[in-house]
């Protein structure tokens, strides 16, 4: 483990996986570096697990399973808010590790930080609310009861882009329903991860119930997938991948929740705010550096305020700061990889080719590395890549449209429906367009939605299931129906 993190809690860094209560290397030894995306910098060289610990993982998460639903709700609830108050309480080492490891200033890290902890609060309050209930049956001398009861051993695979929040907005639900949890952190952010499970096994967590597997997904992946013994997977990441793990647990016909690669169109109406909307499509588009799967990937804007609004955003934009997410002045820090400045650079080449202008940025920073110039293209046109593919980076391309009907069928057409943002002043243009948007999310005149307390999700190949809000516990249950002869 290298110094290059210093934290107040060093024992918070960990290398090791989880399983059944013990930190372990790989049974081979085999270990693969977490590297700073703003330096290059190797952070720690964490054990590569393989199918046999996996296996072990599996046996260990059946076990805690079983002796966990059989607590009370009020039970799950103790030790749940302690492990709330444990990351509340760490929340600057929290921070710092998750900037070192995913390159988002620490101003976003702490607000990921408070918000990964917002989904253990709510699900401490939600596992005391699991209710069923009794009716009436055809025949008066039967009743029928409803029993929620957990749905067993989970797994949840989570991406780097949110290396915290994607973790507890699937364990904090899971474990609130009284199921075990194996979690599978993406390799180029699983810190975190580890250091999240450090603090539920101070908070009292028993062993086995959560586990952190880091290494291949593909192995692990796989295993996890294979086995009847799990019952559900949460997927967050790409509708690729998302794809793929569903095939393969249709074979043990697995529970599924899927959050998966978005699309997100941001229409600004002629009625609208400029000025809100400009800051609006700075919080859509440019939060973690434009990777996250609801930002805004396609900017719509109505003929009438068209120049004026580039003008204004691209004006706002060019003042951004890019830099070190340690760096108290940086808005925004480097793209995760190289591979995500190449697919940046590519859909920016496509876009400029086929007559896009480049309003401000366009190039790589130049700081160097992954650290690229917050881009606005203006005069983009729907023939061009950035339509149609999620850029998962700082480049907001702006079309026009001429009409209320043209921004509704513009907005539709791909074949992903996470999240979509409408400006308008107008009340029944925004019901109309808002009903008509086919997503799963929609944001009137506010380019920031997501909390703890809404219901997350897609629609289309967006995903599966819903996440946080009253609902995303019933992700981790299952309905049992008995009929009682009186
Ligand atoms: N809807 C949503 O809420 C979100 C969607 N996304 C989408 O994900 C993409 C970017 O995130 P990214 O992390 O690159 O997505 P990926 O889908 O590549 O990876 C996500 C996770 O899946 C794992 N994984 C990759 N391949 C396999 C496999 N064959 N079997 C099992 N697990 C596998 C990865 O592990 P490893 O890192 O080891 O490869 C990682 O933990 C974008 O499309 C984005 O829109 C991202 C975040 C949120
Ligand atoms: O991974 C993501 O992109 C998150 O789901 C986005 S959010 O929940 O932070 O909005």
């Amino acid at each position: 483990m290298t110094d290059t993190i210093k934290l107040a809690d060093p024992g918070l860094l960990k290398n090791r996986a989880l399983i059944d209560g013990a930190w372990v290397a790989a049974d081979n030894e085999a270990t693969f570096a977490v590297t700073d995306p703003a330096t290059g910098e190797v952070l720690a060289h964490v054990a590569s697990l393989g199918v046999a610990e996996t296996r072990r993982a599996i046996a260990a998460a059946e076990s805690a399973q079983r002796q966990w639903q059989a607590k009370s709700g009020k039970e799950r609830a103790h030790i749940l808010h302690a492990w709330y108050n444990a990351i509340l309480a760490n929340l600057e080492d929290l921070a710092v590790l998750m900037t070192r490891e995913q390159g988002k200033p620490l101003v976003e890290s702490r607000g990921e930080i408070q918000y990964a902890a917002a989904f253990v609060e709510w699900f401490a309050e939600e596992a005391k609310r699991i209710t069923g209930d009794v009716s009436q049956h055809p025949q008066a001398d039967k009743r029928i009861l409803v029993l929620k009861q957990a749905v067993g051993v989970c797994v949840a695979i989570t991406p780097w882009n949110f290396p915290a929040a994607m973790i507890t907005r699937k364990v904090a639900p899971a474990l609130a329903a009284g199921c075990s949890i194996m979690v599978k952190p993406a390799s180029q952010t699983p810190l975190s991860a580890l250091a999240l499970a450090t603090l539920a096994e101070r908070a009292g967590m028993p062993r086995g119930l959560i586990q952190v597997l880091t290494g291949n997904a593909r192995v692990i992946g796989g295993e996890l997938t294979a086995s009847p013994l799990v019952r559900k997977l949460s997927f967050t990441g790409s509708t690729e991948i998302g794809r793929t793990l569903m095939a393969q647990s249709a074979t043990t016909i697995k529970r599924l929740s899927l959050e998966l690669g978005g699309n997100a169109p941001f229409i600004v109406f002629d009625d609208a705010d400029l000025h809100a909307a400009v800051e609006g499509a700075i919080a859509a588009k440019f939060r973690n550096s434009g990777q996250t799967c609801v930002c805004a990937n396609r900017i719509l804007v109505q003929d009438g305020i068209y120049d004026a609004f580039v003008d204004a955003f691209a004006a706002r934009v060019s003042k951004l700061h890019v830099g070190n997410g340690l760096d108290p002045l940086t808005e925004q820090g480097p793209l995760i990889d190289a591979a995500a400045v190449a697919k940046v650079e590519e859909l920016l080449a496509d876009a400029e080719m086929r007559g896009a202008r480049v309003a401000t940025g366009g190039k790589p920073h130049a700081l160097g590395g992954t650290f690229y110039q917050p881009t606005v293209l203006a005069d983009a046109t729907s023939h061009m890549r950035v339509a149609h593919e999620e850029i998962f980076g700082p480049v907001a391309p702006v079309f026009r449209f001429r009409d209320e009907a043209e921004a509704i069928a513009l907005a539709n057409d791909t074949e992903f429906g996470l999240a979509a943002y409408v400006y308008t002043r107008d009340l029944g243009r925004s019901w109309r367009v808002s009903e008509a948007l086919e997503y799963g999310m929609v944001g009137l005149n506010t380019g920031l939605i997501s909390n703890e307390v809404a219901p997350f999700g897609g629609i289309k190949q967006s995903g599966i299931g819903r996440e946080g809000s009253r609902y995303g516990i019933d992700e981790y249950l299952e309905l049992k129906y008995i009929c009682t002869q009186l």
